[in-house]
């Protein structure tokens, strides 16, 4: 089993954690994975913790928050974030860090580069690293959305080898227990299908966000970057021993054997496209080939606006997603080599700085 291996980890915590019942921040579920942190620190496993919580122990401070709108929900996370993350830090005779992010950050290569940077220096350093989603300034556009997705992501760029999602259940089940009586866990994953996607469900607890369906997509992840991945019940402090002792206490999700190159990850996993490039068969065929290019004559027309550098998805006329790259062009100056005469095109040459996209850039995706 991974996690014992592994030199680094990321730990999630669900919001019913932090703040059952949207009460405020309880230290009750969080001393015994208070506890895992230290134990895992004292074998020499570094410790990134995603919290989830701020808008479930800020809720109690406003009065009318039954329903409450999104600008109430972003003050919920402004001031349970502070709470939170007070409450965390008295668990610990350690120092923790807040890092608060957004889709934004971390679909931007530089500031993704970042991120893993102070996340390694602040566990170089001895100091915990403790990340939310920035409620306050997300936008639709700017969000990840949910915390488990974002933990697969900080996994990637922390260079995590184990993710470990505590939840408010033992595991995936193959059906939700909490309206099945007969559901049965199911303790490991070996290849993440659409049977999976399909018995995962939504939420139903009064705080969560996402359910089994942004678990799995974060296995899903975490497993193509090689991240030993389980889903464990953050309620039971025995998950936590089980652990601790090399055994799985929950869902193992099992790593992919040939992870995938930190870049390409990157790109299929976190970064979002600012644009697309619609292609003909040609390229299409040459995705099976050893040596993938793409040339001027290939290109059939180009959408969005975007610059040399950005991520951009390739696509087939008829909507097939073929795969996510690194343009080496700007949208302008592709429009103008996709409007350029036949004769001009069929040359293949309009390649005045190299290739458009370069071949250790392209991430090819599964259809
Ligand atoms: N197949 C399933 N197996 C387990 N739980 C499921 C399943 N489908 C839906 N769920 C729901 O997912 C919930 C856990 O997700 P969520 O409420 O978002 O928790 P968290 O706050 O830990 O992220 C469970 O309480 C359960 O109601
Ligand atoms: N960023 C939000 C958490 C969103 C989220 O994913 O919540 P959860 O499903 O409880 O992990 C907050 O701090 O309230």
């Amino acid at each position: 089993m991974g996690f014992l291996n592994s030199k680094r980890i990321v730990i999630k915590i669900g919001s019913a954690l932090i703040a059952p019942n949207k009460k405020g921040c309880s230290s009750f579920y969080l001393l015994s994975i208070a506890q895992f942190i230290i134990r895992c620190r004292m074998k020499g496993i570094e410790v990134v913790l995603v919290s989830s919580g701020s808008v479930a122990a800020g809720a109690k401070l406003f009065a009318d928050n039954v329903s409450p709108s999104v600008a109430m929900k972003k003050a919920m996370a402004a001031a349970g974030q502070t709470e939170m993350m007070a409450t965390w830090d008295k668990l610990f005779d350690f120092p923790t860090a807040q890092i608060l992010l957004t889709h934004g950050d971390l679909r931007d290569r530089e500031r993704y580069i970042s991120i893993k940077e102070t996340i390694s220096c602040l566990l170089e350093n001895g100091i915990l690293p403790i990340l939310n989603e920035n409620d306050t300034v997300t936008t639709d556009n700017l969000k990840v959305g949910d915390n488990d997705n974002m933990s697969a992501m900080v996994a990637a760029a922390a260079g995590a080898d184990s993710l470990i999602i505590c939840s408010d259940v033992d595991g995936l089940y193959d059906k939700n227990p909490n309206t099945h009586k007969d559901a049965k866990l199911i303790p490991e994953v070996a290849e993440i299908d659409a049977y999976i996607y399909s018995i995962a469900g939504d939420a139903t607890s009064l705080v969560g966000t996402g359910g089994m369906k942004t678990k799995i997509e974060a296995a899903e992840k975490a497993v193509s970057n090689g991240v030993h991945t389980y889903i464990v019940n953050g309620f039971s402090e025995r998950s936590f021993n089980l652990l601790l002792e090399g055994n799985n206490p929950g869902t193992y999700f099992k790593p992919d054997e040939t992870p995938m190159h930190e870049h390409l990850h990157w790109m299929t996993h976190t970064s979002t496209s600012q644009g697309e490039v619609v292609v003909d068969n040609d390229f299409s065929a040459s995705l099976e080939t050893e040596s993938v290019q793409l040339t001027s004559d290939e290109i059939v027309s180009v959408n969005g606006d975007f610059s040399p550098g950005d991520t951009i998805l390739v696509r087939t006329d008829d909507g097939t997603k073929l795969a996510k790259a690194k343009t080496n062009y700007g949208s302008c100056l592709l429009n103008y080599i996709a409007e350029q005469s036949d004769e001009m095109k069929l040359s293949g040459t309009f390649n005045p700085d190299g290739p458009i996209i370069s071949e250790q850039n392209i991430a090819v995706l599964e259809n």
